[in-house]
């Protein structure tokens, strides 16, 4: 099965129009205000009704109040929520969406305990990110901690970049990777050519480990 692709952090449209011509599976919209590549409703609506059927949208928020997270469905009805910060299970669960849960990577981790402290996440997003700290690092975090085996789906985040991320498939074998800053010239603002080598060196890297 091939590696899945989500590119985060978008806030321009021909930014978003090129990576979509690429074929990833999944684009995130940052709802935090604290970030560099934070939208707001408008701009997300905008951005969200150029992504077509069967690419996600994921909404992404930290620790965020509920209003801002109604505001956000409102404007983009996404098709993912994700949680960066230290959200409970109950609050993750409020708006019976599917959502992912991102995992501070940047400390020693009992993947299965987060498994069943979020029973109905869709996956975990494995980031390299210190607990209650920004995602968006652009730092990784050490590949060999990643699950063997974990009875959730997960994604490979942190640090992931064109020169990179086919050693992180190949040592890993994530179902999925994530970007945000590994394809940017500047915070927020992605690289055509970035993003074409990304992608080609995941492609490259499923087809010598035979997950075409
Ligand atoms: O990207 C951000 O600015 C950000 C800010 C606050 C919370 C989460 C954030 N990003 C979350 C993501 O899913 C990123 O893609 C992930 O942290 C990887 O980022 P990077 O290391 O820059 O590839």
């Amino acid at each position: 099965m091939p590696t899945r692709i989500k590119f985060c952090g978008f806030t321009r449209a021909d930014d978003l129009a090129q990576a979509l011509s690429l074929g990833i599976d999944a684009v995130g919209l940052i709802f935090d205000p604290r970030s560099k590549r934070a939208v707001t409703a408008d701009v997300a609506s905008a951005l969200s009704r150029q992504v077509p059927a069967f690419v996600s949208r994921v909404a992404l928020f930290r620790d965020a109040p509920a209003s801002l997270i109604d505001e956000a469905i409102a404007a983009t009805d996404p098709d993912l929520l994700q949680f960066h910060g230290n959200e409970s299970a109950e609050f993750c669960e409020r708006w019976q969406r599917p959502y992912l849960k991102a995992v501070p990577m940047a400390e020693a981790q009992d993947l299965e305990q987060w498994c069943a402290r979020y029973p109905h996440a869709r996956a975990l997003l494995l980031d390299s990110h210190a607990p209650g700290a920004l995602g968006g690092t652009g730092h990784a975090f050490d590949w060999s901690r990643a699950p063997r085996v974990l009875s959730k789906s997960w994604v490979l985040a942190g640090g992931l970049n064109p020169a990179n991320v086919a050693s992180a498939v190949t040592m890993a074998s994530p179902p999925a990777v994530d970007v945000s800053s590994g394809i940017e010239s500047a915070p927020g603002i992605k690289d055509p050519a970035l993003m074409r080598a990304f992608v080609d060196a995941v492609r490259r890297a499923d087809l010598q480990s035979s997950r075409p």
